[in-house]
């Protein structure tokens, strides 16, 4: 630890850069779970973005986590499945013993998210429910002494950290029901002023800074924004942070003021490809497990890893959410995905990990074919998305010399003349997916 590297000044702490290691691993795993796992239910509803974060969606809230909000506002399909399942007397709480973890082995899921070819894990510490998934010596409302009954955070960091991957931590930095649990119904100013008491900001920031201590995080994830009473200390805790894991990194949430990557969340939108940022979404609606997504309702193969080689091609990561069962087993959809993904890593990957943004932009073409490219020093890489079963001809007049398809099984012809690279790929299979190419030297 170099205590003086970074001193508490918001001058000080901008000096910080981000590192390599955060550029080139490309792809991580989130995990929201808690208390809310017991349930597991949410409506399917809505990606986050498709309508306002107003009345309608937080009374038909698809995010399985939201669960004690979801009843709170009085109204709805989670208000109604709680009344007609657990009853009116049933308290969040009472979830708790039911909580068991009793089939959770960290170093299994680690294996898994090695095996998926993630290279980093953000865990839930805290969500909006307040509980936390550690020892906090701030509060007796922890995964320590209830639920699971044990410190859930410092076990899976052990087993993450064990295969190789970096380990980061996800802190709900402005909601916390266990200090202000009105009701939410839009998320304009009563969801950013949610808990407004420096008691708040004084708690927060303690536990922010034990975190920090216990398990030196690579990726501080803060999510909603962080106490206006304390925003003065941010600099002190970011120096601290900094002095503490020298090549850690934080996400954009802390009321904007800073960053060292930008996060989007469902929506995809413009990418501002001269930054650094992430992309975070579950498989289906939801984070938290919801019972009432299955196979078919969460996001197929093609369209996870054309999202994560779009968003690699556009200079971010691709930060995929697990929410595993109460029980601490991760539901079969899920782990199919993550396998899948991870094989066509093992074949495709070296045009993702390690690569930086290529200045030709991701073409999205006529014959219904997709284009995305990135770079490693000279040379290019290049994925072909789009394609039919059997023969594709592909023009790419913008490279003029023969390339290398990274998956060997694929019998290509190549044709160069003045007007670039015919490639004809003669066995494409769906079940290949995006096919990925390296063009040396044609940056
Ligand atoms: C990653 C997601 N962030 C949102 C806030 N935008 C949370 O409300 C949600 O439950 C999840 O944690």
């Amino acid at each position: 630890m170099n205590e003086t590297r970074y001193t508490g000044t918001w001058e000080s702490v901008k000096q910080h850069t981000v590192p390599a290691w955060y550029e080139d691993c490309k792809f991580g795993i989130f995990i929201h779970w808690g208390i809310y796992s017991v349930p597991a239910f949410a409506p399917r509803t809505w990606e986050l973005g498709e309508v306002d974060s107003d009345e309608q969606w937080f009374c038909n809230n698809p995010y399985a986590e939201w669960y004690y909000n979801s009843v709170n506002v009085g109204r709805g399909p989670t208000y109604e499945h709680h009344m007609n399942t657990y009853g009116r007397e049933f308290r969040y709480e009472d979830f708790i013993p039911m909580w068991k973890a009793e089939n959770w082995n960290p170093g299994e899921w680690a294996e898994l998210f090695q095996k998926a070819g993630a290279q980093y894990v953000v865990l839930t510490t805290k969500h909006h429910d307040g509980f936390c998934l550690y020892p906090s010596e701030h509060t007796k409302f922890h995964a320590g002494r209830m639920g699971p009954c044990r410190d859930i955070t410092g076990d899976l960091t052990e087993a993450v950290r064990g295969a190789g991957l970096k380990m980061g931590l996800y802190y709900s930095g402005l909601i916390d029901w266990q200090f202000a649990n009105d009701p939410i119904f839009v998320e304009g100013e009563n969801f950013s002023n949610a808990c407004p008491t420096f008691e708040y900001a004084d708690y927060s920031y303690k536990q922010m800074k034990e975190l920090v201590d216990k398990y030196r995080p690579s990726v501080l994830w803060n999510d909603i924004g962080w106490p206006k009473q304390s925003e003065h200390a941010m600099p002190y805790l970011l120096a601290h942070y900094y002095n503490t894991v020298e090549d850690g990194v934080v996400n954009d949430r802390f009321n904007g003021l800073y960053h060292d990557f930008l996060t989007k969340e469902y929506q995809y939108g413009k990418a501002d490809r001269t930054q650094k940022w992430e992309m975070c979404r579950g498989m289906g609606l939801s984070f938290g497990y919801n019972e009432n997504e299955g196979d078919d309702q969460l996001i197929s193969l093609p369209k996870l890893i054309r999202l994560l080689v779009a968003t690699v091609a556009d200079n971010g990561n691709l930060l995929l959410n697990i929410g595993p069962k109460a029980d601490g087993t991760i539901p079969t959809e899920q782990v199919k995905r993550l396998l899948t993904l991870g094989r066509w890593l093992q074949v495709n990957g070296k045009g993702i990990y390690g690569t930086r943004c290529s200045k030709r932009l991701s073409e999205h073409r006529a014959d219904g074919t997709q284009v995305y490219y990135t770079r490693k020093g000279r040379d290019l890489y290049f994925y072909i998305d789009g394609l039919k079963e059997g023969c594709n001809v592909v023009s790419l007049p913008g490279l003029h010399r023969t390339v290398t398809a990274l998956n060997p099984a694929l019998e290509v012809e190549q044709d160069v003349s003045e007007n670039g690279l015919r490639l004809t790929v003669k066995n494409y299979r769906s079940d290949l997916y995006l096919l990925g190419f390296e063009a040396a030297g044609q940056e």
